[in-house]
């Protein structure tokens, strides 16, 4: 609301500007955020000089974020499933990211209930601990395609190189290749620019867990290469973005960028130090790894009679 106060003088916005040091720094820190215009008679008073003057901030309307996001959980094997859907387009089209069996069902159900056109079914890469659920929901939707990296060397419809978009609707998720906890784990990210979701989100697989990362003792696994692509592929990503991984184990649901690089135990020391602390983990292997890693590099089930 604009003031009421009588012993208020306003002076042209010009004249304010340029006689007062204030006004000239407000603007330009409102020309630098560039969403900020500045008014001259209404809200935040103040007095300089014996004169009251009167500031506003208001932001241009924003386009409409178009983004459906769902975090679903598989609480066996403690994995994270992700939906995203274009919202803003008519047909809804949406992804999914590494489902599991054993909750493919309520996916395809989550995906009728509202209304979306599954395009993609995209693996970060062929897991160990658990049956990817991408064969029973081609089974039950027939349009969706599976993909994974082509490094995985695992079969499915789409094979996915470094850089690839892959769209639904106007949204889009680039991969980006993150080898060292299996060699062909990639991440993905949402686009980047005005149309695209703010922050960007990415999607580690289990090259990058919240305070952890994943193992290299086997699949290929070598932690040289998964703290490079960390450091490379992931924490060059603006801080504010949105870090979502594969598995939680400790019930964190979501991570940034910069929480991450400070806060990781393992991948915010240097390289010698990271390789140390991977090579004395002393895991045991994942319960499920001798039916899982088959059936995965295959995208998981493909005849739903044998479920
Ligand atoms: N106990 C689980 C397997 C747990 C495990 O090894 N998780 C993997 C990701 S799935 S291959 C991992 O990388 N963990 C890193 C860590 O620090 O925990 C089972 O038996 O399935």
């Amino acid at each position: 609301m604009c003031s009421s106060s009588s012993t208020a003088r306003f002076r042209p916005f010009q004249e304010t500007c340029t006689r007062n040091p204030i006004y000239m720094q407000a603007l330009a820190v409102a020309q630098h955020v560039n969403t900020v215009v500045l008014k001259v008679h209404c809200s935040l008073p103040f007095r300089v000089l014996g004169v009251q003057y009167f500031i506003s901030m208001t932001r241009p309307p924003k386009a409409q974020p178009s983004l459906l996001f769902r975090q679903l959980f598989e609480k066996e094997s403690s994995t994270y499933t992700y939906l995203l859907a274009d919202n803003a387009h008519p047909d809804r089209p949406a992804v999914l990211v590494d489902p599991v069996d054993k909750t493919a069902e309520r996916d395809a159900a989550l995906v009728e209930q509202l209304g979306l056109k599954l395009l993609y079914v995209m693996n970060t890469h062929v897991h160990a601990d658990h049956i990817t659920g991408t064969g029973i929901l081609k089974n039950k939707i027939p349009e969706v395609r599976s993909a994974i990296s082509r490094a995985s060397g695992a079969k499915a419809d789409l094979h996915l190189n470094a850089g690839e978009k892959i769209y639904f609707g106007n949204l889009y998720l680039e991969v980006r290749p993150t080898p060292g906890h299996t060699k062909g784990c990639v991440t993905y990210v949402t686009g980047e620019g005005p149309d695209q979701p703010s922050p960007r989100m990415v999607f580690t697989g289990d090259a990058l867990l919240i305070r952890g990362c994943g193992r290299t003792d086997f699949q290929g696994g070598d932690a040289s290469q998964l703290y490079n692509s960390v450091h490379s592929q992931i924490f060059t990503l603006p801080k504010d973005t949105l870090v979502y991984p594969a598995h939680d184990y400790k019930g964190h649901t979501v991570s940034t960028v910069g929480e991450e690089l400070k806060l990781n135990p393992r991948l915010s020391k240097d390289e010698e130090e990271f390789k140390r602390i991977m090579k004395n983990l002393g895991l045991p292997y994942p319960k499920m790894i001798d039916v899982a890693l088959p059936s995965n590099m295959v995208c998981g089930v493909q005849d739903p009679v044998a479920t």
